[in-house]
């Protein structure tokens, strides 16, 4: 991801993700490391101008698109690795929780999924994801927190599966990750990881319409707006 300064996800990034994991997909890529080229931030999660005064229409297409990325990255037949050079709250979290393995670079960045925090719900799908990763008492503990782990709770809670010491070493243990993988026959391979997150995506599946109608409502809400406006202001003033 190179979208500077820190990887937000608006609708023209999310576009070039979804578009990136179509062509990956059609071109039976062997593997995908999704990394950043920012040196402190792997992804700020949703870019909150997206979702503060939003055109209606633009907002049901920012959402239907998030979720068509999830699903494709979620899906994929090949391996995926997120090498975390960075911090990765909320949205960002949950591009590194969709990849089948997650290394990180330590110590000083966070990691979470920290959306009570700002007075908005994660829906159930990032939910879900963080669910796989660490279990129900870890991700309902997190979740309710909003807590952003450092990198080693993150490792310590299974969050994160390695630490790095800088983002040369996570793409190469990323790489060492690919390359055990590449020895297995596709098929078995993808059909074994499908059936895995199958029961997940599945539960998106038959119910994005209601899960976009809930997302557009709960951003219409005056509260959330000024949930959103305030937490703009801090970020701003910082
Ligand atoms: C009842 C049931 C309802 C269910 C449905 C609910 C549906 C709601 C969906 C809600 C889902 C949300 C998921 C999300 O992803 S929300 C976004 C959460 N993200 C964050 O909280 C991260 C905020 N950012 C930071 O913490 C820091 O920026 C950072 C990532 C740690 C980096 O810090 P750093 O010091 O390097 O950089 P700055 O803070 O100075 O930021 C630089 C500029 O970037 C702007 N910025 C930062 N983050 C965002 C963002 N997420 N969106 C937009 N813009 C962002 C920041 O304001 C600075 O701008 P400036 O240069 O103009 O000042």
């Amino acid at each position: 991801m190179q979208k500077p300064p820190v990887n937000s996800l608006n609708l023209d990034l999310l576009v070039a993700l979804r578009d990136t994991l179509v062509k990956l997909e059609k071109e039976k890529c062997k593997g995908m490391i999704l990394t950043s080229e920012s040196p402190s931030v792997f992804s700020a999660g949703l870019d909150i101008m997206e979702m503060y005064r939003p055109d209606h229409n633009r907002a049901r297409k920012f959402w239907t698109t998030l979720q068509d990325t999830w699903i494709k990255l979620y899906s994929s037949p090949y391996p995926t690795v997120a090498a975390i050079n960075g911090h990765s709250p909320a949205g960002g979290c949950l591009l590194a929780l969709s990849c089948e393995y997650r290394v990180m670079v330590g110590p000083k960045f966070t990691i979470g999924l920290n959306e009570t925090q700002l007075g908005i719900v994660a829906p159930f799908w990032f939910q879900d994801c963080m669910r796989n990763a660490i279990g129900e008492r870890q991700a309902e503990l997190a979740l309710t927190l909003g807590k952003m782990f450092s990198v080693d709770e993150a490792l310590k809670v299974g969050l994160i599966d390695e630490i790095a010491k800088d983002k040369a070493d996570a793409i190469s243990k990323a790489e060492d990750f690919l390359d055990e993988q590449s020895g297995l026959p596709a098929l078995a391979r993808s059909t074994v990881k499908v059936a895995f997150r199958e029961a997940t995506l599945n539960r998106l599946l038959k119910n994005r319409e209601a899960d976009t109608k809930m997302f557009l409502d709960f951003i219409s809400m005056p509260k959330v707006q000024q949930a959103l406006e305030m937490y703009m202001q801090t970020l701003k003033k910082k």
